[in-house]
């Protein structure tokens, strides 16, 4: 089977500039009597979710959100409970079917689609990972990954061979004749994972996977999904109310409150620039050095002297990185990208990310800031502030700031 399924995107580009997958525009879901009317009536779009309720009855589940989930990204909707991260994402496939607004998957529009079509994408298109794994209890491992192949119709040998060498890429080798009451929430997990991965999907929808998962075999499955994603650049829209989850995951995060999205952008944007104080509240206690990179942090080089010595980092490591490579070279660290100096940071530029007192975090990159507000289609306006890693490549200084890379080589690392 083929496990690139992005392997015809250029090393080089950026998620911005790939062609959407899923492209969303005024979508709306609302539960309850005469729904329709809902996004039709400005005096009730206007209306708070429990004055919606008291008038109409209705809940807005999802309201006006359009975003587009591009090739290669892992997607994040995070928000609290109830803020209509699983209603969205079920919208996506039509597993609850929406209200207003529309949604394509390649430019073809999932709502013109037949019960056919439909079912094609469910199974090839767009596989879901659900929480509780929704696993056979009577079949193996090896059958229960193997069974979307089944219901493809593919042969018993190929079916079997197919699924064996996905069993092993989750991990669950030596496994694979055991049933799933025989195995801890984790591998079930993986084995949920497995069958998804199976049917060789564009796009993985995962609902909140790992929340049922105790917290050490949680980080594992996060680190599989980085794996993953990593070695194959699939397409990934992952659901989670965990903040950091979403930021160690998320090529770029949707945030929803009551069924709007309030920021759309990269974990740089949504901790360095807040859109609203809800945002600003959810991303309190983030450290601010883990998320932050030394792009938002630089300035200038003062002299031709600067910009020709110190340590040289990269413009997508973190501050933290940087604050270590500062203190160890005693000077001031270029930020060098392709053997050109784009600036320079000491340790007090740094400093002041970590304190949160820089100007306006990120305002010195043009490309950096919210993107998204409210019912604003998001996500369209160029690259993100932080050099988003290539598919195929590890964004590892994200993804792990817990044990960042020495970055103070010339050749940035
Ligand atoms: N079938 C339904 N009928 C009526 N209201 C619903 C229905 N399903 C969801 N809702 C309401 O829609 C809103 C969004 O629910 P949704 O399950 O999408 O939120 P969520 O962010 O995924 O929450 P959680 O993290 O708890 O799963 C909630 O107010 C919920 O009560």
């Amino acid at each position: 089977m083929s496990t690139t399924p992005n392997s015809t995107t250029a090393a080089t580009d950026t998620v911005a500039e790939r062609p959407p997958v899923f492209s969303v525009d005024g979508l709306w879901k609302v539960f309850g009597p005469k729904a329709a009317r809902v996004p039709a009536d400005p005096d009730l779009t206007a209306l708070s979710p429990a004055e919606l309720r008291s008038r109409t009855g209705c809940t807005a589940a999802v309201a006006d959100v359009s975003f587009d989930v591009r090739k290669g990204e892992v997607f994040v909707v995070m928000g609290l409970s109830g803020s209509g991260k699983s209603t969205l994402v079920r919208c996506l496939t039509r597993l609850i079917e929406p209200t207003a607004g529309s949604i394509a998957i390649d430019g073809e529009d999932v709502r013109a689609m037949d019960k056919s079509r439909l079912r094609e994408l469910r199974r090839h298109r767009a596989a879901m990972v659900f929480q509780h794994f929704g696993l056979l209890p009577h079949r193996t491992v090896l059958d229960n990954v193997a069974y979307g192949l089944e219901v493809q119709g593919l042969g018993r040998a190929e079916r079997r061979e197919r699924a064996a060498t996905i069993v092993a890429k989750v991990g669950l080798e030596g496994l694979e004749q055991r049933r799933p009451g025989q195995l801890s929430g984790g591998q079930r997990q993986r084995v949920g994972l497995a069958r998804a991965l199976a049917v060789d999907p564009e796009v993985l929808l995962f609902d909140e996977p790992f929340s049922a998962l105790d917290p050490l075999i949680r980080r594992d499955m996060q680190e599989e999904v980085v794996r993953l994603h990593r070695e194959e650049g699939r397409t990934m829209v992952f659901i989670t109310h965990d903040l950091q989850e979403a930021l160690k995951l998320g090529d770029r995060i949707a945030l929803m409150r009551d069924g709007r999205v309030v920021q759309l952008g990269t974990p740089e944007e949504i901790v360095g620039s807040p859109a609203d104080d809800y945002v600003r509240e959810f991303v309190r206690d983030v450290p601010r050095e883990q998320v932050l990179t030394v792009r938002t942090a630089m300035r200038p080089a003062a002299s031709a002297d600067e910009a020709g010595t110190g340590p040289a980092i990269r413009p997508e490591a973190t501050v933290s990185e940087a604050i270590e490579a500062v203190a160890r070279a005693g000077s001031p660290a270029r930020v060098m990208t392709d053997g050109r100096c784009l600036g320079v940071v000491d340790a007090s530029d740094l400093l002041s990310v970590v304190a949160g007192t820089d100007a306006a975090a990120g305002s010195r990159d043009p490309a950096a800031g919210s993107r998204a507000a409210g019912a604003a289609r998001v996500g369209d306006g160029g690259p993100p502030a932080r050099a988003k890693p290539s598919v195929g490549e590890a964004p590892a200084t994200r993804r792990k700031p817990t044990t960042p890379p020495p970055a103070t080589s010339e050749e940035p690392a």
